[in-house]
């Protein structure tokens, strides 16, 4: 288990803002990240890759401020160090499938400048053993199933044992039983450090979150705990034969019955609000519907 990092390590972005040309990706964004396991939820084109890469130095900010483990990496050196001190695991980390597995952690951990070979291979295998692949190191990378090939890709990610791990949308992809395995590898690399998770899967931030983010257009829309966004649903969520005027959102559910989400009419069956309805319910507001 890690130390909790000072104050004088934090991460931070502050009035960030990211533009494309016209396009405005990022709009002002202020968040302070906190140690164990954030959740960064939001519709596609939220803006969640953007804060991501920003936060992994692999793109500079059109305005704002940034510090990453109390580093800034807009200066050479600091951004050297963040980078040393950071995992970042991008949507398509691109695999060079003709690589075993060891081959392409090995050279991730070259690129990081671990330049001494035996110190190096003993991390490779350290990192392999952590998400469960030390049986499989010498396969080829396109002979490995897809969950088998993230974990791969994971474990670069862990090279160096980095305080701040970033991961963009990890389970994607996976079947529910390599979910849960990529869920546990999470929770334990949660432990006492930095995790921001990006991610559609409402469950794997409601399994294992302890403060959730959301982004919508750009903007944060929502910093609380997976509870906090739950509770947004309070009183918001019905059931009904058909699907129900004032539902703003809402799915026939497998039982034939409609989950409505939105404003229930007085002598609505209310239902136990989930994540998933807060996080709806947020996103449907957020397109101007009245809730
Ligand atoms: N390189 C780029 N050039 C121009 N526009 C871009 C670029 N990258 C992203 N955008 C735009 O910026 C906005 C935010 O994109 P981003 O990829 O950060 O969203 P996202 O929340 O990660 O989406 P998704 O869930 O689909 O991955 C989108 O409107 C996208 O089209």
């Amino acid at each position: 288990m890690k130390p909790n990092p000072s104050t004088t390590d934090r991460t931070c972005i502050t009035d960030l803002t990211v533009r494309y040309g016209r396009a405005t990706a990022l709009d002002n964004v202020s968040l302070t990240l906190t140690t164990g396991i954030t959740g960064l939820l939001g519709p596609n084109g939220a803006g969640k890759t953007t804060l991501l890469r920003v936060l992994a130095t692999a793109l500079v900010p059109t305005a704002g401020d940034i510090q990453v483990l109390g580093r800034d990496p807009r200066t050479p050196r600091e951004r050297q160090e963040v980078r040393r001190r950071m995992g970042y695991l991008p949507q398509s980390p691109g695999f060079h499938r003709h690589f075993t597995a060891f081959e392409f952690v090995d050279y991730v951990a070259i690129l990081k400048e671990h330049t001494v070979r035996s110190a190096r291979h003993a991390e490779v295998r350290r990192v392999l053993d952590a998400v469960g692949l030390s049986a499989e190191r010498s396969k080829k990378l396109k002979a490995l199933s897809g969950g088998m090939r993230q974990r791969v890709a994971l474990a670069a990610t862990l090279i160096g044992d980095p305080e701040l791990l970033i991961l963009d949308e990890p389970t994607v992809g996976l079947d529910p039983e390599q979910r849960l395995r990529f869920r546990e590898l999470i929770a334990d690399l949660g432990e006492g450090r930095t995790v921001l998770l990006s991610t559609h899967q409402t469950e794997d931030v409601a399994a294992l979150c302890g403060r959730v983010v959301v982004l919508g257009g750009g903007r944060l829309r929502h910093d609380a705990t997976p509870q906090g966004l739950s509770e947004l649903a309070r009183g918001r969520v019905w059931f009904s034969r058909d699907r129900a005027l004032g539902s703003v959102a809402g799915w026939r559910t497998g039982t034939g019955v409609h989950r409505n989400i939105g404003v229930p009419p007085e002598d609505a069956e209310l239902a136990e609000p989930t994540l998933e309805d807060g996080y709806l319910l947020l996103n449907a507001t957020q397109e101007g519907a009245t809730v």
